[in-house]
């Protein structure tokens, strides 16, 4: 059975941009875990493949039972990660679940039996975070200084001992590229 991967990094760090050329040269080895929430589905979206849309009730009950490896409220909807959708991508699926989470994410992933691998994705430097975030065109000034001093945390807490197998510093997008592919392959 493959062990998860628990891909972490401050945002704009470059996450996003590696599981993407990962996914365009292995479409079929991967997998995502399928997120529940309590919004509505969209036209089109379905129940269990999309998301697991459940109700509010249903939503804390899985809080309360410790159900999730992550979680968090947008817009006045809960959205989750729980640890069964994760096991169902390696266990039933066959395929390596890869998660994308935070520090609070990482630290209770720890906590439960998925027995998963952890991969930090650094930027060169903080200045270059903050050019990235900029060029992306993604942030308001106030959204970019949460993201930095969140960035900040996430570093501090990469360099504590045991936080992560391995830490890719992406300066070169290749090389950072190569270095993932080794680090999952292996
Ligand atoms: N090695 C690199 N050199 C220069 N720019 C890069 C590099 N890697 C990624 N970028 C650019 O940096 C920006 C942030 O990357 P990306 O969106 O992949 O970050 P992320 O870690 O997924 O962020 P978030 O957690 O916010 O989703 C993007 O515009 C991307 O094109």
């Amino acid at each position: 059975m493959s062990r998860p991967i628990v891909l972490s990094g401050p945002s704009g760090s470059g996450k996003s941009t590696l599981l993407k050329k990962l996914f365009a040269e292995f479409p079929d080895n991967f997998g995502f875990s399928v997120s529940h929430t309590t919004r509505n589905p969209r036209a089109g979206e379905q129940d269990g493949k999309d998301y697991h849309f459940v109700t509010v009730d249903t939503f804390k009950k899985l809080i309360d039972e410790k159900a999730f490896v992550e979680w968090a409220q947008f817009s006045g909807n809960y959205y989750g990660t729980s640890i069964a959708s994760v096991k169902y991508v390696s266990e039933k699926q066959k395929k390596q679940c890869i998660l994308d989470i935070d520090m609070q994410g990482v630290k209770s992933v720890k906590n439960t039996d998925l027995n998963a691998r952890f991969l930090f994705i650094a930027p060169p430097c903080v200045e270059a975070l903050k050019e990235r975030l900029t060029g992306r065109g993604t942030e308001t000034d106030e959204s970019l200084q949460k993201r930095l001093a969140a960035a900040i945390a996430e570093l501090e807490y990469s360099k504590e001992e045991g936080a992560h197998d391995q830490i890719i510093v992406n300066d070169d997008l290749e090389k950072a590229y190569a270095q993932l592919k080794e680090f999952i392959f292996a």
